[in-house]
């Protein structure tokens, strides 16, 4: 048996033509829908994801605003460009990408962001709204791969009421807040969120319907740990040497033999990340809508 693909991909670019006509319709009424991203420092992955983010936004029709500081932009600066980015007319919505370099506080940039402008859903007030939001009422934004993630398993059929989630990683932009909303009345999922110090991590995810690897520690996940049929998806990246080639090649936390075990697997790359990009500019087309609602 080999698992069906979760694919990544495919699915984003339904999400993205879906958008298309909604973009359409704002335009028509005089709201142009606008991403900002603020990078800073010369990380060479951050620098491709926020090529990528502007590429989506040009395949879709919203407009995009970038915003490069360099390495040695101090605390101020970054502080100056946050404001810049919430006056900004232009920009409807933004993210700041992380990891900052060393020396900036993340969180407290973070809570610059105006909330309303906040794409990657990761400002207080918008994680505070995914706490209190038990029953997905809240008209806020969700972080971008935690949402992705439900997306795809939705679009897939994947059953999630009642269902075992184990989430490994509890990180900010993955694990903490895919534990809240997987709980959310609707999903109705029961969730193990596991870490670093987590005991018997084995034994958390045999026992899980889905698997959300989400740590960055290559092949992580083995196949003896899957209950048979399970949905896995593989989040974690690691930039690793090839031995054989000596290039640099990606590699996630899933063991490839797990697709001989596993239901349903999400690769990486061509699954979960495509999706999170996916995930943003509907975030910022909806911030758009309510804008025009408002
Ligand atoms: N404020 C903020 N928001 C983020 O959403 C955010 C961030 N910071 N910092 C870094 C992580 C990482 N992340 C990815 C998004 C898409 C892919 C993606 O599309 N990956 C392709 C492959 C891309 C490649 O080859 O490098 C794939 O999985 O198929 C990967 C990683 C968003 N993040």
């Amino acid at each position: 048996m080999t698992a069906i693909t979760l694919d990544g991909v495919a699915t984003a670019s339904a999400v993205k033509n879906e958008l298309k006509s909604r973009i359409a319709l704002l335009r028509a009424h005089g709201v142009v829908p606008g991403l900002g991203t603020l990078l800073v420092g010369d990380d060479p992955a951050s620098r491709s994801y926020v090529a990528g983010k502007h590429r989506d936004c040009a395949e879709v029709g919203i407009e995009s605003i970038r915003i490069d500081l360099p390495t040695s932009a101090t605390t101020a600066d970054v502080r100056a460009a946050i404001r810049d980015l919430n006056a900004s007319p232009s920009v409807t919505g933004y993210i700041v990408q992380l990891p900052l370099p060393a020396g900036h506080d993340e969180n407290a940039m973070l809570e610059l962001i105006d909330p309303d402008k906040d794409a990657d859903g990761l400002h207080p007030t918008n994680l505070g709204r995914l706490v209190l939001g038990i029953e997905g009422e809240l008209h806020s934004p969700l972080p971008c791969t935690p949402a992705g993630i439900v997306e795809m398993l939705r679009r897939y059929d994947v059953p999630i009421r009642g269902r075992h989630v184990t989430v490994i990683g509890r990180g900010l932009t993955v694990g903490r807040p895919l534990g809240l909303l997987f709980t959310r009345k609707g999903l109705d999922a029961t969730v193990t969120l596991t870490h670093s110090r987590t005991a018997d991590l084995a034994a958390e995810v045999r026992r899980a319907d889905i698997v959300v690897a989400a740590v960055g520690v290559p092949h992580l996940v083995q196949p003896d740990w899957i209950k048979p049929g399970a949905a896995v998806l593989d989040v974690g990246i690691t930039r690793v040497q090839d031995e054989e080639t000596g290039k640099g090649r990606l590699t996630g936390d899933v063991d490839p033999a797990v697709a001989e075990v596993a239901g349903h697997l999400s690769p990486n790359p061509g699954g979960v990340g495509p999706m999170t990009r996916a995930m943003l500019l509907a975030n910022v087309v909806k911030a758009a809508e309510q804008r025009l609602h408002r």
